[in-house]
């Protein structure tokens, strides 16, 4: 038997639907199917599924506004559970369970909730349930939403420790433009960095159900591949894709996991939290930071921007805007602002007191670049 993997699966509403407004019961039969065999051939298996607004949409027989907030959370509301019930009775056919988990992006900014969260997510696999998972899309406000499930699914990966996360759409990967508007575009099979070039391909999504398009899914893939996790965009309807996707290599648009995955308490940061603002580092703190591994020290902080607390998260950039790192800030902005550019001894005398010597540890920090 191969090497058992945990296979983070993230279903689009253009698979689900197959570009209807219902849900494609035929077809999810058949992605059911793979991830029975996946599971027999030793995987374990975790479902990001879309499909709720769709399917809320079929079941109440509805037409209205989908940019109307209130409209899209009721039919989240009532599609969820139909979708999860059709989820149940589909991988029943295989004598599997499922357990519904519903997140926003406030489940994973707390340290402690992203690991009840990830504790769940362990019980589920470690009891052979296939854990499927949505945005809680009914409640979530803008403020706490992870937005869309292709970014979902990449802080689920990381939250699993997956191996590998399979974006799988209504296209066979990435195009070197949108092929719906670009007919001469040309699938890219294999990307090894993730760069502004990059970003400038992909589009945005080409229905109304869809969120996101292919720049969310180059933000989950970075994500993902900074967490050590292999990410592949791939065709939902491509026969077999997802047995062929984790067997061999060929499928989709393949992106490499950057090779040092980083430890537990930097996943969280590049899954969880939310930025509450930016340091800008003079060359000096850049350097020490990308090149040495140091810790931020106040002298190498040129300017504070946005309102934060101690403890908060924050990004550090360049002089030049260009965003190195996240890490958690030991200093609440308005105290930093104070003693930002001074020597560590001089906190003290200028604060009243110094929750440590660095600003933001190294163990606290998580770097961006490649
Ligand atoms: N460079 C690109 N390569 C492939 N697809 C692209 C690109 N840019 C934009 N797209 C669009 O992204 C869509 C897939 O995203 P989306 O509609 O959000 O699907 P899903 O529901 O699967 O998340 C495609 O149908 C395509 O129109
Ligand atoms: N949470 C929403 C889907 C959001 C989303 O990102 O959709 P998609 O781009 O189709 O993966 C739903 O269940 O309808």
């Amino acid at each position: 038997m191969s090497v058992s993997k945990t296979i983070v699966v993230k279903l689009g509403t253009s698979v689900l639907t197959g570009g209807s407004y219902t849900l494609d019961k035929a077809h999810m039969v058949e992605l059911v199917r793979q991830c029975a065999q996946l599971r027999q051939q030793g995987h374990k298996v975790i479902l990001v599924s879309s499909g709720a607004v769709a399917a809320g949409k079929e079941h109440l027989h509805m037409s209205c506004d989908l940019n109307n907030l209130a409209n899209k959370q009721m039919l989240a509301a009532v599609g969820q559970s139909q979708l999860i019930l059709t989820w149940q009775t589909l991988f029943n056919i295989y004598g599997i369970h499922v357990g519904q988990m519903l997140l926003t992006r406030a489940d994973l900014e707390d340290r402690e909730r992203y690991l009840n969260a990830r504790d769940t997510l362990h019980a589920l696999l470690k009891h052979h349930i296939v854990p499927i998972i949505n945005e809680n899309d009914a409640v979530a406000t803008a403020e706490i939403k992870v937005g869309d499930n292709d970014n979902l699914s990449a802080l689920t990966a990381i939250l699993a420790q997956a191996d590998q996360l399979l974006l799988l759409t209504d296209q066979p990967g990435l195009f070197t433009a949108d092929p719906r508007s670009n007919p001469d575009a040309t699938l890219i099979t294999e990307v090894n960095k993730i760069d502004d070039n990059l970003r400038a391909l992909a589009g945005g999504s080409g229905t109304n159900l869809g969120t996101g398009g292919m720049a969310t899914k180059l933000q989950a893939a970075d994500a993902a591949r900074r967490a050590g996790i292999e990410t592949i965009i791939a065709a939902g309807h491509r026969p077999n894709v997802i047995i062929d996707t984790v067997n061999q290599t060929g499928v989709g648009t393949r992106f490499k996991a950057l090779e040092s995955a980083i430890e537990g308490r930097k996943r969280w940061l590049l899954a969880g939290p939310s930025s509450s603002g930016k340091l800008v580092l003079d060359a000096g703190a850049t350097d020490a930071i990308v090149l040495q591994g140091s810790s931020l020290l106040a002298k190498g902080v040129k300017q504070v921007k946005g309102l934060f607390e101690r403890g908060d998260l924050v990004e550090l950039v360049t002089v030049q805007g260009e965003v190195i790192a996240k890490g958690i800030c030991r200093y609440s902005s308005i105290d930093l602002d104070k003693i930002k550019t001074l020597h560590s001894e001089q906190i003290k005398a200028v604060l009243g007191f110094d929750n440590g010597k660095v600003v933001i540890h190294r163990d606290d920090l998580v770097l961006l670049d490649d």
